[in-house]
């Protein structure tokens, strides 16, 4: 087992969300010891505008913990034991492509689902291998990289397919949010709820919301269909979620449920299943990337600003889910605490009538050898089959990325449910490869005008 006080890896230490993650941890310390905070990223500018903010964050918890800045990764990963991955490979303005180029063509723009999660899945699974060969080269040989990175479930598959044996947790924190706003509405802190779940990252379902030995569910059910899942007083839990296109995600929970109400859908199902409602209400000139760069990255810039110039620091950055769920994972994993939560396994059985080796998201038991899934059975025949096209559409963009194979990216973009046709997924496909020239590897064609390409 890794023995504390731990050294903590950020990988992508320039986010937006690492002064929340630092803080997270700073109030776990008793619960996660540390002896030092590395923060690593390509890009060292973006980095050292926000590390005087975490250093301030740590320094008001500690004066013993060793707080490091780097671009090298033998200084960011030496004898680590736990790296924390979030990293936007292309950074917001290809997220800003990612969403626009679809939206031009009548189809969802969003961030991981979609053409633009396919996108950024095609940019991101290298990095992380990439990431995962330095950190086994570096780190102490138990490390565990717990990953936000996204699309998660894109870059799971890609790290199963190219580095099985890695001691990667692919986590996000989507259901936990969830989880958040269910047990705001039953009155009930969120620990004390027990879901059961399947389904694939950003494309599940909830199918029981247990507290203290009954099905809740049934309550929520009444609450969703009169305000989403949301309560009125959601801003204040989560800022962010002020944000008009997050109240609409919340929101929408409740035309899903109108039309399928067994079970409680992750609010990402709306790309998939109402693609023409999000298209007619997202607009093309401000999307959600322009939305995050002219709220979340500038708030916390001028944060740092006004730090450096006045050194006090203004409550700038969100602390919620997303760093308490990261500590409570890493946690698990460091002690063996065999926690139940919602991570992004290999099936096993899991889902019964899944593929065994599919990246699904279930409940969980993390040990300190990782998350072992609990059995959720087999799922009904509208669900298995959205879950398999999405899979495919997954799996197909992985195979793409390895083999370096148009066609199969071209299949990925097709079959996913929110592309209409196979010309809507060409023409944003070969619009995406131009706009990704830097980033993806080259995507070669086997067959062209009906002969093999020799
Ligand atoms: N899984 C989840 O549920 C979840 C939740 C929230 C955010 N995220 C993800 O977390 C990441 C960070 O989000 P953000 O909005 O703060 O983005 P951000 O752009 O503010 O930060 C990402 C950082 O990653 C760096 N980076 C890019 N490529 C890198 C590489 N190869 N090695 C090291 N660093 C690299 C960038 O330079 C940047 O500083 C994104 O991938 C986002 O999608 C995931
Ligand atoms: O549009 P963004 O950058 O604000 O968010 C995209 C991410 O959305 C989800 O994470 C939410 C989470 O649900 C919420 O509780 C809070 O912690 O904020 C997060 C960011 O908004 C999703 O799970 C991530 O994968 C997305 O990257
Ligand atoms: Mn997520």
């Amino acid at each position: 087992m890794l023995k504390p006080p731990f050294i903590l890896a950020i990988a992508g230490g320039g986010s937006t969300y690492t002064p929340g993650i630092v803080k997270s941890l700073m109030v776990r310390l008793e619960d996660f010891p540390l002896a030092e905070i590395r923060l690593y990223d390509i890009d060292s500018s973006r980095q050292d505008t926000i590390a005087p903010v975490v250093e301030k964050v740590i320094r008001d918890h500690s004066q013993t913990i060793t707080f490091t800045t780097t671009s090298d990764p033998e200084t960011a990963f030496r004898g680590a034991h736990f790296v924390f991955a979030q990293m936007r490979v292309g950074q917001y303005k290809m997220r800003e492509q990612d969403e626009k180029i679809p939206l031009r063509h009548g189809v969802p723009g969003q961030e991981t689902c979609g053409p633009g999660g396919l996108a950024y899945g095609l940019r991101t699974i290298l990095p992380m291998v990439e990431l995962i060969d330095l950190v086994e080269h570096y780190a102490d040989s138990n490390a565990w990289i717990v990953n936000y990175s996204n699309p998660a479930a894109i870059v799971a598959e890609g790290v199963r397919r190219l580095r099985p044996q890695a001691r990667v947790l692919n986590i996000c924190d989507m259901p936990v949010a969830a989880m958040r706003n269910m047990g705001a509405i039953l009155g009930v802190d969120r620990h004390k709820l027990e879901v059961d779940y399947f389904g694939l990252n950003h494309f599940g379902w909830f199918t029981r919301v247990m507290v203290d030995g009954e099905d809740r569910l049934p309550e929520l059910r009444r609450h969703i269909a009169k305000f989403g899942l949301l309560t009125e007083d959601a801003a204040q839990t989560d800022p962010q979620h002020s944000d008009p296109s997050w109240v609409k995600t919340w929101r929408n929970i409740q035309p899903i449920m109108e039309h399928f109400p067994e079970y409680l859908p992750n609010p990402y199902l709306q790309y998939y299943l109402m693609p023409n409602d999000i298209v007619a209400h997202q607009r093309l000139d401000y999307t959600r990337a322009n939305e995050v760069m002219d709220g979340r990255e500038k708030k916390l810039f001028a944060a740092a600003e006004e730090y450096k110039r006045t050194g006090i620091l203004p409550d700038a950055f969100h602390v919620g889910v997303h760093g308490a769920f990261i500590v409570d994972v890493a946690c698990s994993l460091a002690f063996d605490l065999r926690q139940r939560h919602l991570v992004i396994v290999e099936n096993k059985g899991a889902i019964a009538n899944l593929p065994y080796d599919a990246m699904v998201e279930v409940p969980t038991y993390i040990t300190a050898n990782g998350p072992e899934p609990v059995r959720m059975g087999a799922v009904p025949l509208f669900h298995q089959t959205l879950l398999m096209q999405q899979l495919a559409s997954e799996q197909l963009l992985v195979e793409a990325t390895i083999e370096g194979s148009y066609e199969k990216a071209l299949q990925a973009f097709t079959l996913n449910r929110t592309v209409p046709s196979m010309q809507h997924a060409k023409a944003i496909l070969d619009e995406m490869i131009a706009a990704n020239a830097a980033y993806w590897p080259e995507l070669k064609k086997a067959w062209q005008d009906g002969e093999a390409v020799k």
